[in-house]
């Protein structure tokens, strides 16, 4: 048998993006234990019992069950899919007065459990519900950690893999900012062994701005053609939950807090960020252009100007 890594995990919302997450986190044996609470009951018990058949095909004997919040109050992360998602031609920003109200009621639901581990949320807009989660179960700021950027970074660094015809992971660049439509190319330092991005690309802009947009609205293009996106965006979520809890101190485009960084403070965005056991150890600040800061200060207005009524 081999060595349970003790890890507990709690999904609350199954729906696409959450039950792809589980199918996930089976197939790569990231925990030991994973719950999955849903509104949909039925749904959640059967995807449980679904994925417990798959357990003897997994590298790790994970033990997968439908639970309530009294699971939480153990569980080293929670993971939160749960809430509405956009229709075709709506934003993620559109989003945010519903999924607030349904953030409020689950955070308090898990805070009165005692819960006392970390928080990877994934909800949109992402990086304003995790700003809430922080406020709402007043744990530390390292503690709660939004998926930001994560997927548009492996959008980002999968359409310059196809141009250069290497493997997206020796593609070395970031997409930070919102987890939206404000979100910018940090091309100054992309590259690829150390060769610029931008030079490989002989400073063609218009290639530049196609393969930009064509991260930036990946979602739209996937939504209209299937009415969700789910599996990039479970693969990000578990990259994440396995350098947690794995210790990795890898650096990830997460939505973390800013505090000073960048020139901002009291806001959750994706930067890259040094992930660890302890959550979020380090934002780091990586070397912007003068352009890219200012398109990034222009980022953090705008989810500055979606959050503040909801914090006044
Ligand atoms: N951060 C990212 O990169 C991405 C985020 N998303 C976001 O993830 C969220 C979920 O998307 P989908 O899974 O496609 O939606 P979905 O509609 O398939 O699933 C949502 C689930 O949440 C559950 N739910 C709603 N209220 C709940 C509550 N109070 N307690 C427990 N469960 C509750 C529903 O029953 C449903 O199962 C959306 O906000 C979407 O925009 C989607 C893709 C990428
Ligand atoms: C829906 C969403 O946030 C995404 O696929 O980027």
């Amino acid at each position: 048998m081999q060595k349970l890594k003790g890890n507990k995990v709690v999904l609350v919302g199954n729906g696409a993006v959450g039950s792809s997450y589980a199918f996930s986190m089976l197939n790569q044996g990231v925990c030991d234990e994973f719950v999955i609470i849903d509104l949909n009951e039925a749904k959640a018990i059967g995807d449980a019992m679904d994925l417990n058949h798959g357990v003897v095909y997994a590298p790790n004997p994970m033990r997968i069950k439908y639970g309530t919040y009294a699971d939480c109050s153990d569980a080293d992360l929670i993971v939160i899919c749960a809430g509405a998602a956009q229709k075709p031609g709506e934003t993620r920003l559109d989003l945010v007065g519903k999924n607030m109200k349904i953030f409020k009621s689950i955070v308090d639901e898990i805070m009165a459990t005692g819960f006392d581990g970390i928080f990877l949320i994934a909800t949109n807009p992402v990086d304003v519900l995790t700003y809430a989660v922080q406020k709402f179960s007043g744990l530390p700021e390292g503690r709660v950690i939004g998926s930001g950027t994560i997927l548009d970074t492996a959008r980002f660094r999968f359409l310059l893999s196809q141009e250069f015809e290497v493997a997206a992971d020796s593609v070395h660049a970031y997409i930070i900012g919102e987890h939206g439509d404000s979100e910018l190319a940090v091309w100054s330092s992309a590259n690829v062994a150390g060769m610029k991005v931008t030079d490989l690309l002989k400073d063609n802009k218009e290639k530049m701005e196609e393969i930009f947009v064509n991260t930036r609205d990946a979602a739209y293009e996937i939504i209209k053609a299937k009415g969700a996106t789910y599996y990039g965006v479970a693969m990000g979520l578990t990259r994440i939950s396995k350098a947690i809890l794995g210790n990795e101190n890898s650096v990830l485009t997460v939505s973390a807090k800013l505090n000073g960084e960048y020139g901002h403070d009291d806001v959750y965005i994706g930067v890259p960020t040094l992930i660890n056991r302890n959550g979020i150890s380090k934002v780091f600040e990586t070397p912007l252009s003068a352009e890219e800061q200012e398109k990034f200060d222009k980022s953090v207005a705008t989810l500055k100007a979606i959050q503040e009524p909801f914090f006044k």
